[in-house]
């Protein structure tokens, strides 16, 4: 039912300020957009697979894609000064990671510069694949995190936060936590893969809530 309100066009993929977080939404008309909690986001994933046999490689590919299609169109690399397209692509260890390692390939292609941080790969054929179209692409992964903003800002113009989605149980692991820390601390654009991953599961992404 939910991927039918996406076919009727009613499922918009929208961009929130909140950083700049690219989530799906429910626009139950065009002026009042609802955002999709973790639940009802687990639901649509779960009826793409089983009632519209999508495969996990379509889902991360088109969402992949749509990030970096969001990001060339709000954040175009000409006007990422003074960093000239340089972007840092956060990957956590699950399929929003996936999402992410997706989006580098896209920006690379769409003329940005952008660099893979990728502490946890599953040892999954998926993963391998998506980690070796990077390489193959020349995208350089950090062996370690700039770990303070200034360090981070010197040189990206954005970062792409692609380490949680609707799978993440708070509180963040210590694997995770300076890396979450550095990135609430940036003055350069966050842009959030579904949604932003120091968000808990029972937060919602109130669309009337201003955010920076
Ligand atoms: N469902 C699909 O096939 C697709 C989903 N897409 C998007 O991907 C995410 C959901 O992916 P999923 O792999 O289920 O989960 P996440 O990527 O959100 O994260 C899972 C990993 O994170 C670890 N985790 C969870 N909580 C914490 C924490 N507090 N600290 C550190 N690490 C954490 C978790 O580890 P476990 O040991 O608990 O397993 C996982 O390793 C969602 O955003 C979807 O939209 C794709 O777009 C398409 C296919």
């Amino acid at each position: 039912m939910i991927f039918s309100t996406l076919a009727s066009g009613r499922l918009l993929c929208g961009i929130l300020r909140r950083n700049f977080c690219i989530s799906t939404v429910m626009a139950v008309n065009p002026g009042k957009l609802k955002y999709l909690g973790q639940e009802e986001a687990q639901k649509i994933d779960e009826e793409l697979f089983t009632e519209y046999a999508f495969s996990v490689d379509q889902l991360m590919e088109l969402a992949g894609y749509s990030c970096a299609v969001s990001i060339a169109k709000s954040y175009p690399p000409e006007k990422l000064t003074p960093s000239n397209g340089a972007v840092l692509v956060c990957c956590g260890p699950g399929n929003n990671g996936g999402d992410g390692l997706v989006c580098a390939r896209h920006l690379k292609l769409f003329g940005y510069n952008p660099s893979l941080f990728y502490p946890k790969k599953p040892n999954k054929p998926l993963f391998d694949n998506l980690t070796k179209q990077c390489l193959g692409m020349e995208l350089p992964f950090l062996s370690e995190f700039p770990g303070d903003p200034e360090t981070l800002q010197a040189s990206y113009g954005l970062v792409v936060d692609a380490l949680f989605g609707f799978s993440f149980t708070p509180p963040v692991r210590p694997a995770f936590a300076g890396v979450l820390d550095t990135l609430r601390r940036v003055t350069v654009p966050v842009c959030c893969v579904d949604v932003p991953s120091d968000l808990s599961d029972n937060q919602k992404l109130n669309p009337s809530t201003k955010h920076c």
